[in-house]
């Protein structure tokens, strides 16, 4: 599903950061854990198409993403792999249904209502369709990010560090709509943290050191 196959990244003159070999199957849950400046948001720019890493190759479902041509590129992101920001990264000026029907459109993929209707419901936030991100608490805002990045049944779900600014409760509350959300929707979900208290929930860690 994911391989990562001897990949490193320079940043200018600095000294390379080197990422072991990592193979993810298909509706794997893993966490991705490193202290600050090991390398974590490298390695997420990296599997999310967005920073072409100085040598290696990337798979995602059979496809060597730094191949394809920038177009195609953007494309297999919106079609395959969903990301969850730390903080929501919403349109103001469009309600939360314009937002997700944008994340369709953006992908390429019919525009499909009935399947907005379906995520927001399971994340309990349906009753805010019509509503605009400023209209919204910040639980609420964070559920519809989770519901963008799952709009298009994503292989692949990522999140970068979900849970850091929230309490105990909202941690655990999110933590299960991330695993619940990855099992519906089929998705392999990497979670990207230094945050100790999400480590119980998972079997699988890869760990920069
Ligand atoms: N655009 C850049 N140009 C030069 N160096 C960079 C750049 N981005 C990151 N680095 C360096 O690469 C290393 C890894 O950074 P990265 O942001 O991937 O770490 P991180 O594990 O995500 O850290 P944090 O948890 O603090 O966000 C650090 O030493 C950082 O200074």
């Amino acid at each position: 599903m994911v391989t990562l196959k001897t990949v490193a990244h320079r940043y200018n003159n600095l000294s390379e950061i080197i990422f072991e070999n990592w193979q993810v199957d298909k509706t794997q849950q893993w966490l991705l854990l490193g202290e600050s400046g090991s390398g974590k948001t490298t390695l997420l720019h990296i599997l999310t198409g967005i920073l072409k890493p100085s040598r290696g190759e990337v798979i995602i479902n059979e496809t060597s993403i730094y191949q394809l041509g920038a177009k195609k590129l953007d494309q297999f992101r919106g079609q395959h792999i969903g990301i969850i920001f730390q903080r929501p990264h919403l349109i103001k000026s469009l309600t939360i249904t314009e937002n997700l029907l944008l994340a369709q459109s953006l992908a390429g993929l019919p525009l499909n209502r009935t399947r907005i209707h379906e995520v927001l419901d399971s994340l309990d936030v349906a009753s805010k369709k019509k509503a605009y991100p400023s209209e919204l608490s910040q639980g609420q805002l964070q559920r519809v990010s989770i519901a963008r990045a799952v709009i298009n049944k994503p292989s692949l779900l990522i999140a970068d560090e979900p849970t850091s600014s929230l309490d105990d409760k909202n941690t655990n509350a999110v933590l299960n709509l991330l695993l619940k959300q990855s099992e519906l929707n089929g998705s392999t979900l990497i979670v990207a943290t230094h945050d100790k208290r999400v480590k119980d929930a998972f079997t699988n860690t890869y760990e920069l050191k």
